[in-house]
């Protein structure tokens, strides 16, 4: 799992680390690192154009010194000072004497035009709030040009706990950042500014905290991920029962049923009034159009998708959340736990709440920019695990643990795509794994499902459920099609 570390806990680390190195040395690490991913990225040091946006703090530091290694290898290096006077010292004298030219930023026009690759290291873990007008015209500036934009530790104007942008930031194609992932590069708006994040290890780990919050691998996904073994059968893989749909609108029954059959638990229970449509499809599923207490037996339960609002869904949802067994609400159910989120309060089995921006703002919070701290709230409002779905979809559990998801794509926006997430979700559930992990585990593979879909062309939400075995076996690590024959 990759950790993500806050600005406050990364300069933690950092003075327990520098107190016990030479003056710099820090430094220097850093801009090592970045100067390697520059010159990578660049292809050739000879003869390339690089122009860096110099602010006053150490982020500028670090630009002035990989700029200065570039510099002597042969490449042409400009420096746009923001505050020529303030500009980091010892980065400005190495730069000079590497050969780098200094420009004020009003000149930097040609210099931006011309470049290769243009190096942002006007604010990192210290910038607050929107870039400041003068830094703002310079990122304007640099955009408009055909350079690759690499951000140095976090693009400038992006927040780098929250991945709030308030006003101009710098569009980066890539971010080289030092020490560790900070959750600004991976989640809201800042995960788009910061494009493809490189981290440089510069000796912080031992001295940073356990996270709070996390990214998960391909590797991490796929060891949470059951196989079945010779001694399991149906019910020993997790039986899990879905309320989804409508005698009007089976559309979500069929979807949330077919995605939970997919991932693969024991077994799949529906209940509800789309019960002939999902038999219809779904000749694997147990079907029932009585109630969830006739279903049978399962092991979680997702209740929520096309289901309606009306008092015989409220009572439905009511009798799913008097179980003390694990329970995903999604769609119309949390319209309805809006209304009474004490149904969903602290009940003594895990539930997992797996709002949409417009839903989440239901229960009055926002989720507004800060999008790990929302989720953080409200599932220590209502003492439940909250899924809140976005690009970088964000899953926190009432204890503060985070998770951000890595595999989104803007494709899966689009209509059925959350009742195929709250099918995998349920499924996970059933299994066993503690609910924080099944619905982070959920996201990962329904974002890889939406990326092997979406290869082949715009996806549709069924896409999704069809194509969900080849994204567990790509997640696994299995190129579909070299999977070995079954039992071997
Ligand atoms: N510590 C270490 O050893 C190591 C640190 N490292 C590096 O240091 C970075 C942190 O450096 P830092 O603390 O100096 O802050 P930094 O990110 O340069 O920002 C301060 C500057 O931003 C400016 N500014 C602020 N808001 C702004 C706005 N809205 N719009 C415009 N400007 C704004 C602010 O202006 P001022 O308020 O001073 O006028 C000041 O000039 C870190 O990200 C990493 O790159 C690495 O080398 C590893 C070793
Ligand atoms: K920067």
């Amino acid at each position: 799992m990759i950790g993500l570390f806050t600005a406050a806990e990364i300069r933690a680390a950092e003075a327990r680390l520098l107190a016990a190195l030479p003056d710099g040395a820090l430094m220097q690490r850093a801009a090592t690192g970045l100067a390697t991913v520059c010159l990578r990225l660049l292809g050739r040091s000879y003869g390339a154009r690089v122009t860096l946006l110099v602010g006053a703090g150490n982020n500028g530091g670090d630009a002035l010194f990989a700029g200065a290694r570039l510099a002597s290898r042969g490449t042409q290096v400009t420096a746009a000072l923001l505050a020529p006077e303030r500009a980091h010292e010892a980065g400005l004298t190495a730069f000079r004497r590497a050969g780098g030219r200094v420009v004020a930023p009003e000149a930097a026009g040609p210099a931006l035009e011309r470049a290769d690759l243009v190096l942002d290291g006007i604010t990192g873990i210290g910038g607050s709030g929107g870039l400041r007008p003068d830094a703002a015209a310079l990122v304007d500036r640099a955009a408009a040009g055909p350079a690759l934009m690499v951000a140095v530790d976090v693009p400038s104007g992006v927040d780098a706990d929250t991945g709030a942008v308030d006003g101009a930031a710098f569009a980066a194609t890539h971010t080289v950042t030092f020490g560790a992932v900070k959750p600004g590069l991976v989640v809201g708006q800042g995960r788009g500014h910061a494009g493809e994040v490189h981290l440089i290890g510069i000796g912080l780990d031992e001295h940073l905290p356990a996270p709070a919050a996390w990214q998960l691998t391909d590797a991490d996904a796929a060891a949470r991920l059951p196989l079945p073994d010779a001694d399991d059968d149906k019910y020993t893989q997790g039986v899990v029962g879905i309320v989804a749909g409508s005698a009007t609108y089976p559309g979500a029954g069929v979807l949330c049923t077919g995605a939970a059959l997919r991932t693969r638990p024991g077994l799949v229970r529906y209940a509800g009034t789309a019960a002939d449509g999902v038999r219809a499809a779904w000749p694997e599923a147990i079907v029932t159009d009585g109630r969830p207490g006739d279903a049978g037996r399962v092991q979680a339960w997702v209740v929520g998708p096309g289901m309606g609002t009306d008092d015989d869904a409220r009572s439905v949802l009511a009798e799913v959340l008097a179980t003390d067994l694990p329970v995903l609400a999604d769609a119309d159910a949390l319209t309805m736990l809006a209304r009474e989120p004490d149904l969903a309060r602290n009940r003594p089995a895990p539930t997992v709440l797996t709002p949409h921006d417009r839903e989440f703002a239901r229960f009055g919070y926002g989720p507004g920019s800060d999008r790990i701290g929302a989720a953080r709230r409200l599932a220590a409002d209502l003492g439940a695990v909250v899924l809140l779905k976005g690009e970088a979809t964000v899953v926190a559990d009432p204890g503060g643990t985070a998770f951000v998801n890595a595999t989104g794509t803007p494709w899966l926006a689009t209509a059925g795509t959350g009742d195929v997430l709250s099918g995998i979700t349920g499924a996970l559930l059933a299994t066993g794994l503690p609910a924080v992990e099944a619905a982070a585990v959920a996201a990962h593979v329904h974002g890889r499902a939406g990326q092997v879909a979406a290869a082949r062309g715009p996806l549709i939400a069924g896409d999704l459920v069809r194509h969900l075995p080849e994204a567990i076996s790509r997640v696994r690590g299995v190129r579909p099609d070299r999977l070995p024959d079954s039992g071997a």
